[in-house]
Order: structure tokens, then sequence, then C-alpha cells
């Protein structure tokens, strides 16, 4: 896995991280680093650990073996050191719920020597026509917002957001890419979880792929893709009581499968296979062509649809110690 070459030290460095609850492993023996001007992506499927691995680089959650050190801080033992320099939005809000968006901003932004104007952040994070609105009356997408806000506003050198785009509208949602990105450009470091395969696509450097609590993948999404999910894919309407599995027998199909209502076939050359599905005595309709992308990577190397996996987890539970 690539943990790419760099002259400056990481800003982020994780070595050998586990995390147990009981006899879950959430994090098994994770290792990584993340650097200046760079956005590393932490992608994975519910219950694969992100959230633990994250709440561990912020001293949030107690780890039961390995290290953490953000710009060569321990996060366990010095988090107010940490907090001057980094910092986290949760998946949960933490905000209080009568406080107006402005005023939230305000009182974040004392926490910190040199932070950002608090309406600046206000209209990085979209929320300027909500200025004077309570917590407790925002939207979850503008919550979400403000949380983001809270994190940017101390002029971290590194912020980790736990699903910063979850809840907003794809308006928001590039805004927010563009807050983030601008972010990274100044030579801070993010790290973010996502379920998007188009965020993590759009504005991350890296990506690290957790399954089961595992690193599976480490790298750009570009050699992820290469690496893993060097193919096309051959999207067309799926039909009632229409069966393109025919298809699987095709020199270069690697596999077909339904997906709502598309049928794709994956396929490492595309041209003989549009010709013959376009032919067949119930020609396929709406044929569509692309190269495979990270979901492509992400599902082969998981196995699961942006599912759940703590219901397969049996293999993460053994013996093992209580260390929140
Ligand atoms: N405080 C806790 N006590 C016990 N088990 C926990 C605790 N927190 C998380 N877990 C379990 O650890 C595993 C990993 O959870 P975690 O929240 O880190 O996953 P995640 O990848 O962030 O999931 P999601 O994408 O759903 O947010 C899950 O099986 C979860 O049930």
């Amino acid at each position: 896995m690539n943990d790419q070459n760099h002259e400056e030290p990481p800003a982020l460095s994780v070595a050998s991280l586990v995390k147990r609850y009981g006899d879950l492993t959430a994090v098994d023996g994770v290792s990584l680093t993340a650097h200046s001007h760079e956005i590393l992506g932490v992608l994975g499927p519910n219950g694969a650990g992100k959230t633990s691995l994250l709440e561990m680089l912020m001293g949030l959650r107690g780890l039961t073996s390995g290290s953490v050190r953000v710009l060569d801080i321990d996060p366990a033992t010095s988090e107010r050191e940490l907090r001057k320099v980094a910092s986290i939005q949760p998946q949960q809000a933490e905000l209080f719920p009568t406080l107006t968006t402005i005023e939230t901003l305000e009182l974040w932004a004392t926490f910190y020597d040199q932070p950002r104007a608090p309406s600046t952040v206000l209209e990085d994070v979209g929320l300027t026509g909500s200025r004077d609105v309570r917590v407790r009356n925002l939207s979850g997408g503008q919550e979400r917002r403000l949380l983001v806000g809270t994190a940017l506003i101390g002029n971290p050198r590194v912020t980790v957001l736990d699903e910063p785009s979850s809840g907003l509208d794809p308006n928001a949602r590039a805004d927010l890419w563009e807050v983030i990105t601008a972010f990274r450009d100044e030579g801070r470091t993010v790290v973010l979880s996502t379920h998007s395969m188009e965020e993590a696509e759009a504005v991350c450097d890296r990506v690290a792929i957790m399954h089961r609590g595992r690193l599976v993948a480490l790298g750009r999404p570009s050699e992820l893709i290469a690496e893993h999910a060097p193919h096309h894919v051959i999207s067309c309407a799926r039909e009632p009581g229409q069966d393109l599995s025919w298809a699987e027998e095709l020199d270069d199909v690697v596999r077909v499968e339904t997906v709502g209502n598309r049928t794709n076939i994956h396929a490492r050359r595309y041209e003989d296979v549009m010709e013959a599905v376009s032919k067949a005595e119930r020609p396929a309709r709406d044929l569509r062509v692309r190269n495979a992308g990270l979901d492509e990577v992400f599902r082969g190397l998981t196995g699961a649809d942006l599912g759940d996996e703590t219901a397969s987890d049996a293999g993460r539970r053994g013996e093992g110690v209580e260390a929140r």
C-alpha cells in the first residue's frame, strides 16, 4: 500500500493502531500517515471502524494499543496542546441549542489564539442567511455545516471531519468541497471520512479504505482504480424480465450485476460487449459506458454495497479488553 514519499515529516502518523470494545476489534492494526497540503479520505462500510479511528486521532477515544502522533503531539496525553493546532468535526452535534449560528462561531473563536473571523467562516459554510437562527431551529444539513465551521474556525493545521457532507444538498456539498480544498491549499492537512465515492474522487489526494477494522487499501484514487478496477462498466436499463447474465460468458466480461433499475456489465474491453448486448434478441436499451471508478474499487475490496458490515462481524470478535 502506498503511503507516499515525502521529505517533510508527516503531520499525522498512526502506527499499528488497535481499538477494542469488549471482544470486538473495531480498529485492527491500522498504520498510515497524512501530510501538509493533503486531504486523506477514510472510506469503509458502516461499522468498518472509521469513527473509532478518527476519534482516536484527536484523543476523543482511548486506544487499546499502537500509537498516534499529530504534529508530534500524543493526543492521548496532551489533548489541550493538540486542540491549539488540530480540530475535529465529530459525527454527533455538540452545539448549544439556544445560541445562534454566529454566536456559536464567536464562542468557538474565543478558544483559539488566532481564529478566523466568524463572519467569514459563516460565509464559507454557506450560513450567512441563517446568521441569527438558533441552533435548535437549524435543519440537519445546516447543523452539519455549522459543525464544520466550528472545526475550521481555529485555523487548525490538522482537521478531522467525520462525514462532513452527510445530509448536504448537492450545491452545499460542492461549496463545502471548495472550502476543504482551499484549506488544503493553505498547507493544512484534512482527514475526512465519507460514504460518497464521488466526494472521495473529487477532493481526496489519497484514500484509505477500511474493511472490518483493517486498512485494505491506501493510495491516490487513480492508483487504486488502476490496481483494483482497471475495467469499464457498460450500464443499461433493466427491463422487466430481461436477463443479461449470459453476458458473463463473453470474452472480456468480468462480472454482471444489477443495481436498482440498471444492469451493469464490468468488462476489460467494451466494444465487443456493447455490440453483443445491443444486437441480442432482446437488445439492451439506454447503453452507457464509463471507466470503473472508486465505487468499483470499494465494492471489490469490501464486498459490500455501502451496506452495514456489523452483521457479518463474527470474525472481528474474539478475546479482547474494554479500552474506551
Ligand atoms: N463505544 C462503543 N462501544 C462498543 N462498540 C462500539 C462503540 N463504538 C463503536 N462500536 C462498534 O465498533 C464498530 C466500528 O464502529 P465505528 O463507529 O467506528 O464504525 P464506522 O466505520 O464509523 O461506521 P459508520 O460508517 O456507520 O459511521 C461497530 O461494530 C460499532 O458497533
